[in-house]
């Protein structure tokens, strides 16, 4: 049993006293205690060592009070783990020296063994649940296949990821193995998260959004769609799309638990096209955090007036900035506590 059950329940739909809240990002990022751990170990090396991720997962509990944790990690041990390369270059981002973009390079790329390659997260999931010791639930990810091409083929992060859209629709049939292979791995990876005692899961599709809603369908939504069906019957999945407003009314008959909204879109036009009756999570503008804690606190006041409180997870409509000052990440969570 877990103690503070508010996100567990307003998965379920149930009646809360207030809504919960947590942040997407936030484990590390912004947190000083985060960037003195960034100075000593890299970024593969944090994720790899269970006492790091463990430690590095619960400080947002204990220093800015979330009602549930996200375990720290990241979407791109997945292309790792598939025979992909990827490095996290301090300054840059994802780097991938060896970008797939050929039907041979496809052919490569492999359906791991989960415990073999990944066996390190299911570690750092049963230390972390060790030490939350009940208190709040554990959060366990994945990336979209889609979002994960979008790094795997482009071999970086990106503004429009064009080099990934050119693969798709000039190889289609090599583009939709690829998102086959990573679906598979996702759905046995977070299979394995399940085992291991994450009590919900999310999907990120932070590069949704850059396909054409035809398109959403055809490379991202069809597979997400998979992982949901694969998942849904043991544990709540939220979907997340950013930029996929357009997606909202397909998103919300697809057995997924909660739907993720960012900002882009009124609490009243996602409850609209959701039809009402779904959990939806965000969606506060992440630079809206700039703003001074009092008017953060209005406007998340707001947010919750607008999305009701009953079937709402407060959240950030993506991941926390980096230089977000703690106090007003504070504020933030602050508010929706002092909500009535
Ligand atoms: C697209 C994406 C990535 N990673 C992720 C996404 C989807 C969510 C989103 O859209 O923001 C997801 C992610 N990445 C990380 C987490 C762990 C949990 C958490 O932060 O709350 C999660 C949930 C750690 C991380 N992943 C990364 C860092 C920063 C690098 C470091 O700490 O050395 C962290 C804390 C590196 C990363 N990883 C990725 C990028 C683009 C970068 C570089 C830019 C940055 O986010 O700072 C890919």
């Amino acid at each position: 049993m877990i103690k503070n059950d508010l996100f567990l329940r307003a998965l379920k739909g149930e009646s809360v006293e207030r809504p919960p809240v947590w942040m997407m990002r936030q484990a590390g990022r912004y947190l000083p205690d985060f960037m003195k751990l960034k100075e000593k170990y890299d970024f593969f090396t944090r994720c790899r060592t269970p006492e790091l991720a463990t430690e590095i997962t619960v400080m947002p509990i204990k220093q800015v009070g979330t009602d549930a944790a996200i375990l720290f990690s990241d979407i791109l041990v997945i292309p790792q783990a598939m025979n992909i390369e990827v490095e996290m270059k301090p300054g840059v981002g994802p780097w991938l020296p060896h970008p797939i973009r050929t039907q041979e390079d496809v052919d490569r790329v492999i359906v791991p063994d989960i415990d073999e390659t990944l066996g390190y997260v299911m570690e750092a999931i049963k230390m972390t649940k060790k030490e939350l010791n009940d208190e709040v639930p554990l959060i366990g990810f994945a990336g979209s296949p889609w979002t994960i091409l979008c790094y795997a083929v482009q071999g970086q992060g990106s503004k429009n990821f064009d080099i990934a859209k050119k693969f798709c629709f000039s190889n289609p049939v090599a583009a939709h193995q690829l998102l086959q292979k990573i679906t598979d791995t996702t759905i046995a990876y977070l299979k394995a998260k399940v085992a291991a005692g994450v009590d919900a899961v999310q999907v990120f599709d932070s590069w949704g959004g850059m396909l054409s809603p035809n398109d959403y369908d055809e490379f991202s939504w069809k597979y997400i769609q998979q992982i949901i069906d694969a998942l849904k019957d043991e544990i709540p999945v939220i979907a997340f799309g950013k930029g996929c407003w357009f997606a909202l009314h397909t998103m919300a008959r697809s057995g997924a638990s909660a739907i993720g909204v960012d900002w882009t879109c009124s609490p009243k036009n996602a409850r609209y096209l959701t039809g009402g009756q779904i959990t939806l999570q965000g969606n506060f503008d992440p630079s809206r955090l700039y703003s001074p804690p009092a008017e953060i606190k209005r406007m998340v006041h707001q947010m919750i007036d607008e999305f009701g409180k009953d079937r709402y997870i407060a959240n950030l409509g993506h991941g926390i900035l980096p230089d977000i000052p703690v106090e007003n990440a504070i504020a933030f969570v602050e508010a929706v506590k002092e909500y009535k």
